[in-house]
């Protein structure tokens, strides 16, 4: 479980995040939801542990990392659980697709690598379905190819807490369902603590147990899809008049119908 307590953090002087707390249940996929610059890539950056508190903080297990530098014991403790996938998946260093994901298990690797990382490197990316482009470079693989390679790069590392910044933003539809299949499928097998960012409201709809809405730094609704989605809830934080349906399992289904002009 992750508890965030009251977490503040601003950035060259100015608030992003203000009175933020929560409960993250393990074994749940939590969706951050929420209009641009509203703070979802610095929520996930702090809890990774890469921008500091102002104020708050932020506790997974026994661990609790706050305003003050973490001692060796907690980032220890971040460095073997967490696992953040960047919104931005570009690189310019040389490496193989096979590379990139044996690297995600770093805290493992010796000054050779034996026959079993490379094994278990081929297997996350036939999990992932791209196991033919392990001798790529990664830089020369499509948008959406490099997501998939940094995603396998992810489950290489075998954590407990899975922070996924927009990790289907430029996938086609069935790479993005099959790419949440497997989010899902490791966060209820392996009982992870997972929390995605999506700006896909009906793609969040189906895959959160929870969803927050960050409106502004701050938490404006959080709970299942099925009991927080209204159209009021999202014409007050897209500014957008939309129509909720619902699906075969009851879930909200989101179709826009007009946005408010720009001011
Ligand atoms: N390095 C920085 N210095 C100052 N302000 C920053 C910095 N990085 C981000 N911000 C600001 O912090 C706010 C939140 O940014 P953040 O990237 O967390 O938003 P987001 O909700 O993830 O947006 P998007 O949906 O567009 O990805 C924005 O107003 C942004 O301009």
């Amino acid at each position: 479980m992750i508890q965030l307590d009251n977490l503040a953090l601003a950035r060259s002087g100015r608030t992003i995040l203000h009175g933020l707390s929560t409960t993250l249940e393990p074994g749940a996929i939590h969706v951050v939801l929420g209009p641009n610059g509203t703070g979802k890539t610095t929520l996930l950056r702090a809890m990774a542990g890469d921008l500091p508190l102002a104020g708050g903080a932020i506790t997974h297990g026994e661990h609790s990392r706050g305003a003050q530098s973490p001692g060796r014991r907690v980032l220890e403790a971040w460095r073997r659980d967490f696992a953040y996938m960047p919104q931005d998946c570009s690189t310019e260093v040389s490496l193989s697709v096979l590379e990139v994901v044996v690297l995600g298990n770093l805290g493992q690797i010796g000054l050779r690598l034996d026959d079993e990382q490379l094994q278990r490197a081929m297997e996350k990316l036939s999990q992932v379905g791209i196991a033919h482009l392990a001798g790529r470079s990664i830089g020369s693989l499509s948008g959406g190819q490099r997501q998939m390679a940094f995603f396998a790069q992810v489950l290489m590392r075998e954590p407990k807490v899975m922070l996924l910044d927009e990790p289907v933003s430029a996938l086609d539809l069935r790479h993005q369902i099959a790419l949440l299949d497997r989010v899902r499928q490791e966060t209820r097998s392996r009982n992870l603590v997972t929390v995605v960012v999506l700006h896909d409201l009906n793609l969040a709809c189906q895959y959160a147990d929870n969803l927050l809405v960050l409106v502004e730094g701050q938490l404006a609704a959080s709970g299942h899809p099925g009991e927080i989605v209204t159209a009021e809830l999202l014409q007050s934080t897209y500014g957008v008049a939309v129509d909720i349906l619902k699906d075969r399992q009851g879930r909200p289904v989101v179709q826009p119908l007009s946005a408010q002009a720009f001011a």
